[in-house]
């Protein structure tokens, strides 16, 4: 149970900071939530949900007291945000962003001075929607979300986020901006400017009766469900992470050379070949279990101070004959009593121990 209200902000509140409020307002107990957007019925919208508590028309005094501010709008736009927020930071104030390119924002950050304050963070999932309407609560769960904290984090800022980010079913990761900047080139962005130079291609060469157009297929649709995507964000998504993508797309160019070069050998043992390893490795992305498309399934306990808690919650499971994959305590400083986290092998599994647990009367955290 939180005892402290807690303060949190947002500037931007559409798919990523509406899903992120959502994810807040579900798994803490005591938040005030603020927002500020340029889409006034976003705001209201989300006034009407419930999912914050005040619509701000301007960035003022009443973003003071924050415990977490999220940048989330688009990333040069946050950045003006940055400099404006500076005013009403305070000590307790972690400030951070959801940008999908780190590196400018965290040197951007040291340069103000703020460096202390801000945590860069990218959630590793989302949408080609966008908009306070696509906002999901779930969108975090089982992703990878990256942090990239600054030379000046403090250590308990850093403890705070990953905790908010175990609330909200997230997988944090910490690295290095540019390191981060350098994956990110390569399995997103350049994905992204891969499939929409596929669409390209296609409307470029289709026939005068856009056949092509009608007869694509499932494997063109997955390929380029990603090129529907806001073009306002990829534009400045190459623009900031320039460096990386031109390395990556040269890398890139020469491995297309390289399958164009043995179909025009009709080298067909070099082409299974190649093809072999790449389903290989596809198969692997999913089947690992700490790959991203992995599922956890996981819920939190609180736990008071009673002594056999987590012996009697385990024989309360496996009396309903409910296997558990791992138990253990977690704690940190919201869970300030230790929180239970305990994770099955699948869905049934943890609703089932959801109402058991329910039932007895503790307070759990999961659907
Ligand atoms: N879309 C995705 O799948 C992912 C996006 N991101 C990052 O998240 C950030 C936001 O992206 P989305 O939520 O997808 O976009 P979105 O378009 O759904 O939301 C952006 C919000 O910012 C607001 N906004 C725009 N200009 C503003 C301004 N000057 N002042 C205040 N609010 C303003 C818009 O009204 C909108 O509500 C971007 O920086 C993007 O790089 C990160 C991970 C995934
Ligand atoms: O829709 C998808 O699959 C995405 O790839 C969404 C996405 C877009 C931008 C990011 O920085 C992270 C994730």
């Amino acid at each position: 149970m939180d005892k402290k209200i807690q303060k949190f902000a947002f500037v931007g509140l559409g798919l990523i900071g509406g899903s992120l409020a959502k994810g807040i307002k579900k798994n803490y107990q005591n938040t005030k939530i603020i927002a500020y957007d340029t889409n006034e019925n976003d705001l209201k919208k989300a006034l009407t949900d419930g999912v914050i508590d005040e619509a701000k028309e301007t960035i003022d005094e009443s973003f003071k007291g924050c415990d977490f501010i999220f940048l989330c709008a688009p990333v040069s736009v946050n950045n003006d945000y940055l400099k404006a927020l500076i005013p009403y930071l305070e000590e307790k104030t972690l400030i951070t962003d959801v940008g999908s390119v780190k590196g400018p924002i965290v040197e951007l950050a040291t340069t103000l001075g703020i460096g202390g304050s801000f945590i860069g963070g990218h959630p590793m999932t989302g949408s080609e929607k966008s908009g306070f309407e696509s906002a999901k609560e779930h969108l975090f769960e089982n992703a990878y979300y990256i942090l990239t904290p600054t030379a000046q984090t403090p250590a308990d800022k850093l403890e705070r986020y990953l905790t908010l980010l175990t609330r909200i079913r997230a997988l944090p990761k910490v690295m290095e901006a540019s390191e981060h900047d350098f994956i990110t080139g390569t399995i997103s962005h350049l994905p992204h400017v891969v499939a929409a130079s596929l669409v390209h291609l296609v409307e470029d060469t289709d026939t005068k009766e856009q056949l092509m157009k009608e007869m694509a297929a499932g494997g063109f649709k997955d390929i380029t469900r990603i090129a529907s995507s806001s073009p306002a964000m990829w534009e400045q998504i190459c623009l900031l992470n320039q460096e990386n993508i031109l390395k990556v797309m040269t890398r890139y160019i020469e491995e297309l050379e390289k399958i164009k070069d043995l179909v025009r050998e009709a080298d067909g043992p070099a082409l299974f070949q190649f093809f072999e390893e790449a389903k290989t490795y596809r198969s692997d992305l999913i089947d690992d279990k700490k790959g991203a498309l992995a599922k956890h399934y996981v819920i939190y306990c609180d736990l008071s101070d009673e002594a056999g808690g987590i012996a009697s919650i385990a024989t309360a499971l496996a009396s309903q004959r409910i296997n558990l994959k791992n138990i253990g305590i977690v704690h940190n400083r919201e869970f300030e009593e230790g929180v239970l986290r305990i994770e099955f092998y699948d869905h049934d599994s943890r609703t089932a121990a959801y109402q058991v647990l329910i039932e007895m009367g503790y307070e759990v955290y999961e659907r």
